[in-house]
């Protein structure tokens, strides 16, 4: 058996009196799509934190690709491959939708948000930020200011930017969330053509997308991995049904 890309171990992570992660174990091997589901409050989002680094757990580890990351800083993290979704709030509206991904690709090459300095004068910049709209299916909307394009447009240019990032492990929190129907399959299909060439774990409560898109899928209740599988697996699984009942997804 091969060793996983990410392991979680005994994760734990606590908020005053609540363990908003207790004792979470997660494994992802290379190449794999990996669901994350549970209810509300389940710990999905504190997970994701940690995993990027925003937030330190108070026990266990984090080793990517064999190495323990748990210590590691989360500029290191991204550097290393590990990139979470971008939120809105990170897309600068009166910037066109390209530059933005340009301003990502400069994060990569190392350079901080705050230097706007010469980005889109950089050709091999640009290059690579139109390959990343293009990627997301956003080429003929690339001269539009990131404020005129339409809610799901703005995620597809969230995915644009983290993969100007070139991530090995793509941590995608809720990319559906807020999307109507139309929008929501056009970005499962869109993430159906890239789990091709990524390794992503997802967090999603829209369970279309979850069993259409994951290869395998974890389930969080209280903090804690109660069952992973296949999404059969998953959806035949006493636990996870008894898990679910009661708890009606938004
Ligand atoms: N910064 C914080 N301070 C205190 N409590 C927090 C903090 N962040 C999260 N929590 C609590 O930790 C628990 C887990 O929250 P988290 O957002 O990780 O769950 P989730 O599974 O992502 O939920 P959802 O599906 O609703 O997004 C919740 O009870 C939440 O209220």
């Amino acid at each position: 058996m091969s060793k996983p890309f990410l392991e979680v171990r005994n994760l734990v992570k606590r908020f005053g009196g609540l363990a908003a992660t207790n004792n979470c174990s997660l494994e992802v091997m290379r190449g794999e799509t990996h669901a994350l589901i549970g209810p509300n409050g389940a710990g999905k989002t504190t997970l994701i934190s940690q995993l990027q680094g925003q937030i330190r757990p108070d026990e266990g580890h984090i080793f990517l690709d064999g190495q323990d990351i748990t210590e590691t800083s989360m500029e290191r993290r991204a550097l290393s491959g590990m990139a979470r979704s971008f939120q809105i709030s990170s897309v600068f509206p009166k910037f066109t939708a390209i530059a933005n991904a340009a301003l990502a690709v400069q994060a990569r090459k190392g350079d901080s948000f705050r230097f706007l300095g010469a980005a889109w004068l950089d050709r091999a910049m640009m290059d690579e930020a139109r390959e990343a709209i293009e990627l997301v299916g956003l080429g003929d909307r690339a001269e539009v200011l990131a404020q005129d394009l339409s809610h799901g447009e703005r995620r597809q240019l969230e995915l644009a930017m983290v993969l100007a990032m070139r991530p090995s492990l793509l941590l995608l929190d809720e990319p559906m969330a807020g999307m109507g129907k139309q929008d929501s399959a056009r970005m499962t299909r869109l993430l159906a053509d890239l789990k091709k060439n990524y390794t992503i774990l997802l967090v999603e409560h829209d369970m279309n997308a979850v069993f259409a898109l994951a290869d395998r899928v974890s389930v969080l209740v209280a903090g804690r991995t109660i069952a992973t599988g296949s999404p059969a697996d998953i959806r035949a699984n006493d636990d996870v049904k008894a898990a679910y009942l009661g708890h009606r997804q938004h």
